[in-house]
């Protein structure tokens, strides 16, 4: 039986009452168990809506190990970000359930898919199905590049804008925008704008926001939820300045 409030409903919710979102990403090769305790202890004081987990590569082979760390000691909840079917080892809530649709490789679009399909079923992990939207920022990122896959171009919002509609059109239900991890320039806000005025789907964007500014402007824009991946994990302490800023967001 599907239960009365998912993790897509959460979405939905900070969609429709412009109750602005952060997710921290935390890739397993980034953290120790020692510093997610670290972390965790800075979310009690500054609570965050989503930790995603998953990395373009994931060398490490402590990603369950942080996941159960995290499933102890927190309540926030975990989502799996994965860039593979290799990365599915849990616990976690949910799944980021990506289609690369800004890229022209089939084995992002489906082909990783159908591999995964049984693992994924017999799970129990709530599927977020989401339209995953690289977008050039700059410099070659670990994840256009693993993908095989051109990102967007970084001035084209309505390349951005169609590609996000078509994927909503195929029943994704997240867009997700994403300037790849380190980005030298977070997507724009005439890009987020674009899509946000185009589609009806809860809007992630990450990839370079780094400052309280850049998430400020991201938010301004349109995105519902924002992702801070690297910044977090080269300095925790930045993790206060994040939550204020997106708690002083209000939907526009
Ligand atoms: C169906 C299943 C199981 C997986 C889908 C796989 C797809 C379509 C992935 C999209 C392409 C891709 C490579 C996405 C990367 C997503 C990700 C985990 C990003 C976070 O990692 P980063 O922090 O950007 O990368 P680094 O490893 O460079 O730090
Ligand atoms: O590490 P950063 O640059 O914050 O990027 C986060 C995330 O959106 C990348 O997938
Ligand atoms: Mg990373």
């Amino acid at each position: 039986m599907r239960p009365a409030s998912t993790l897509l409903d959460s979405f939905i919710a900070h969609r429709q009452h412009g109750r602005k979102a952060l997710a921290v990403l935390l890739d397993p090769d980034d953290f120790t168990e020692a510093g997610l305790r670290d972390l965790l202890a800075r979310v009690a004081e500054h609570p965050v809506d989503y930790f995603f987990v998953g990395g373009s590569l994931v060398l490490s082979a402590h990603q369950a190990a942080l996941l159960a760390l995290l499933k102890a000691h927190s309540t926030v909840p975990v989502l799996l970000f994965p860039s593979h079917s290799l990365h599915l080892e849990g616990p976690a809530d949910g799944l980021l359930l990506l289609s690369l649709i800004s890229g022209r490789n089939p084995e992002f679009l489906i082909g990783q898919h159908v591999v995964a399909a049984p693992r994924l079923h017999a799970s129990g992990l709530e599927l977020l199905p989401t339209g995953y939207l690289l977008v050039d920022s700059g410099r070659p990122t670990t994840a256009s590049y693993m993908s095989g896959t051109a990102p967007l171009p970084h001035d084209k919002p309505g390349i951005a804008a169609t590609t996000a509609l078509a994927g909503e059109q195929l029943g994704l239900r997240l867009t997700y925008l994403d300037a790849g991890s380190g980005a030298l320039h977070p997507v724009s806000a005439a890009m987020i704008a674009a899509v946000r005025a185009t589609v009806a789907t809860p809007l992630i964007v990450g990839g370079g926001l780094n400052t309280a500014e850049k998430l400020t402007a991201a938010l301004a824009a349109g995105a519902d939820v924002v992702v801070v991946g690297n910044r977090i994990a080269e300095e925790p302490a930045f993790l206060a300045a994040a939550v204020a800023a997106v708690r002083s967001s209000v939907a526009g």
